[in-house]
């Protein structure tokens, strides 16, 4: 049986969890359960703190862990990054009163809060920095203004923390997160049947989340164009219509230029174009 770790808690749960479902999987009923069998699957899940979860794929004993890139990194242990999955995306950044500092390197002999001393320490020694490290388990905007630290590295969404507590960022970005599945690294072993359903499961989520089918009918002598616009993933669907003349034409379509392809194509003269969502689906993606 399978045995996967999923966020108890925290930014990423709730999402972790919709994607796994929508994936095909159980999910416990609430969010008190620590566990879930998933007997049809053959997968046991695992309500973990997301800080913790790559600390136990590490070990050996879960198979597979969703957890943050960021977090991932920050753990003293080495684990695989299988795939990104597209939700909890953020960017880690230092941050300090407006003026204090322009870059990483103003940092020298400073003290700076954070709840993710890994990724800041391997940054600072990347850039031959040497400042304190101020271990803080959350609210670390706080920490200048209670004069514990003189900056602060922390997880930025939409920067409506930092601006509340009156602080900029500053520097190049240390890194950008987003939800990420992964799993021991190097355990030489040849991935299992039941990993590679799961793989193909999520990346068809992610397809469906990114993809919607577009159908339209055009005249005959016009399709050339119009595949243009829609060239499918493969290559577009094209069936004759009883009218005379005319082509029906089927392509999955990027959801961010969506509504610039249906453009573009009634300029052309298409008609009838119809935009539906995807459930789920198994495709070869060229990368
Ligand atoms: N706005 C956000 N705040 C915090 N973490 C976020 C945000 N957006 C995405 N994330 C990601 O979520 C993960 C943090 O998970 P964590 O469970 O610690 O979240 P949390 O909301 O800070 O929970 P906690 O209540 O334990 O502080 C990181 O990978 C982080 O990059
Ligand atoms: O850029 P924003 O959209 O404002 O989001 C980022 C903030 O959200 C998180 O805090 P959280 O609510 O998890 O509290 P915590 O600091 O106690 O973990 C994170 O630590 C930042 O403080
Ligand atoms: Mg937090």
């Amino acid at each position: 049986m399978l045995r996967i770790a999923v966020p108890n808690k925290g930014s990423l749960s709730r999402a972790a969890s919709d994607m796994l479902k929508e994936a095909g999987y159980r999910q416990r009923p609430g969010d008190r359960e620590l566990t879930c069998i998933d007997t049809a699957n053959d997968v046991t899940f695992f309500y973990l703190r997301p800080s913790d979860i790559a600390t136990y794929v590490a070990s050996g004993e879960l198979d597979l862990g969703i957890t943050g890139r960021d977090l991932a990194i920050n753990a003293d242990t080495v684990v695989e990054e299988t795939l990104a999955l597209g939700f909890g995306r953020s960017t880690f950044r230092y941050a300090a009163r407006p003026g204090t500092a322009a870059s990483v390197k103003d940092l020298d002999g400073k003290r700076i809060a954070t709840s993710y001393d890994g990724v800041v320490r391997r940054d600072l020694e990347a850039n031959g920095v040497k400042a304190e490290i101020v271990h803080l388990a959350g609210a670390v905007e706080n920490a200048i203004v209670l004069g514990v630290a003189d900056a602060v590295a922390d997880v930025v969404e939409t920067g409506a923390t930092l601006r509340q507590a009156g602080l900029e960022v500053f520097g190049e970005p240390i890194m950008k997160s987003e939800a990420i599945l992964i799993r021991q690294s190097d355990n030489g072993e040849e991935e299992e049947e039941a990993v590679q359903q799961l793989l193909r499961r999520l990346r068809g989520v992610l397809v469906a989340r990114q993809y919607v089918m577009l159908a339209y009918d055009v005249r005959a002598e016009l399709l050339e164009e119009a595949a243009a616009v829609t060239p499918g993933v493969e290559s577009p669907t094209v069936s004759p219509l009883h009218r005379e003349g005319w082509v029906a034409v089927q392509a999955m379509t990027s959801r961010d230029n969506l509504h610039q392809a249906m453009d573009k194509l009634y300029a052309l003269g298409a008609r009838g174009i119809l935009a539906t969502n995807i459930d789920a689906c198994r495709l070869l993606m060229r990368p």
